[in-house]
């Protein structure tokens, strides 16, 4: 029988538990998170369950992926809801460290990923936020040393700026993306969809509809460009203000050489009113 989930909040108790673990041989998961666990985190552990016999999630919102104008104080934060929800999926432990704990007085080393995945898209928009995913993943993907660790697609960019990182810092820990979990009319579920009002709700849908509709529309030979545009006319009159809505390399996010459609990803990030909503979709290849 599997003991309950427990709680660490430091290295050095987290390094105890996984020491036993490696010790019995036994194959380990992270799954790193900032809580206000929803359906689509839960992908990641049912996943993670499946390829490893233990399975870590880490809860820590990191200030040095928000920029001072962003939501850090505000991010949500259900801790006991949280560690409640992880327990009913057999998680075996959970790591939540406290700001000191990861950044403690005098912290002065940071990961700056560079390179195509990082160009552009979130980068422009937020130019501090990958270096502080970079480095509070780093960091986890050392402390944890798993053999797996497992990102949504959701956060696409983020999935492909991380498996980078491990291959670049030569990681012993294989990264693995996990489909994006919707909402029945196609909302991507995200923590940040609580700060939606019920009109707000209702639009948002506009967004997984208008990367559907481009989708399509370049896969059956549309231009890309006009694709695009339409895209972004449908979310402006859904009441976005879009940040960006493009089409890019699947694998290495460069740009599209010319006349490419084959393993095209579109990823779009767009505001409504004060929430800032992601999401990317594949184009199917004909
Ligand atoms: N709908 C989803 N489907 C699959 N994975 C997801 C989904 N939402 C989040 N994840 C993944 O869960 C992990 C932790 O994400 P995080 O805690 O930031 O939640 P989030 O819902 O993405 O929050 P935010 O609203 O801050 O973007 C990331 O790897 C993220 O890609
Ligand atoms: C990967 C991550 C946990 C790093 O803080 C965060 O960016 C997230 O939740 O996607
Ligand atoms: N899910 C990505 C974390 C962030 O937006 O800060």
């Amino acid at each position: 029988m599997r003991n309950e989930t427990r709680v660490v909040r430091t290295v050095r108790s987290l390094r105890r538990t996984l020491e036993a673990w490696t010790r019995e041989g036994e194959r380990i998961a992270l799954v790193p998170t900032m809580g206000a666990l929803h359906t689509g985190h839960m992908a990641l552990v049912r996943a993670a369950r499946r390829k490893a016999e233990r399975v870590v999630v880490s809860i820590f919102v990191n200030p040095a992926q928000f920029a001072p104008n962003e939501d850090f104080a505000t991010y949500p934060r259900t801790f006991r809801q949280d560690v409640r929800k992880l327990s009913v999926a057999g998680v075996d432990l959970v790591y939540a460290p406290a700001v000191e704990q990861m950044y403690p007085d005098g912290f002065a080393t940071r990961i700056v990923p560079d390179g195509a995945a990082v160009a552009g898209l979130e980068d422009t928009v937020r130019p501090h936020f990958f270096g502080g995913v970079a480095t509070v993943v780093g960091k986890l993907l050392l402390q944890v040393r798993p053999d797996l660790a497992l990102f949504g697609e959701k956060d696409y960019q983020q999935l492909k700026v991380v498996t980078r990182l491990a291959r670049d810092l030569d990681l012993d820990t294989r990264v693995v993306g996990v489909p994006t979990v919707r909402e029945k009319d196609g909302l991507a579920l995200s923590s940040r969809n609580v700060y939606l009002s019920e009109g707000e709700r209702g639009r948002a849908v506009a967004l997984p509809q208008a990367l559907r509709k481009a989708a399509e529309a370049i896969a059956s030979g549309q231009p890309v460009a006009r694709a695009l545009s339409q895209g972004r006319a449908a979310l402006a009159r859904a009441g976005f203000q879009v940040d960006y809505f493009e089409a890019r390399d699947a694998e290495t996010l460069a740009p599209l050489k010319r006349g490419q459609r084959q393993q095209v990803r579109l990823l779009a990030a767009a505001r409504l009113g004060s929430t800032r909503l992601i999401d990317n979709l594949a184009v199917p290849q004909g």
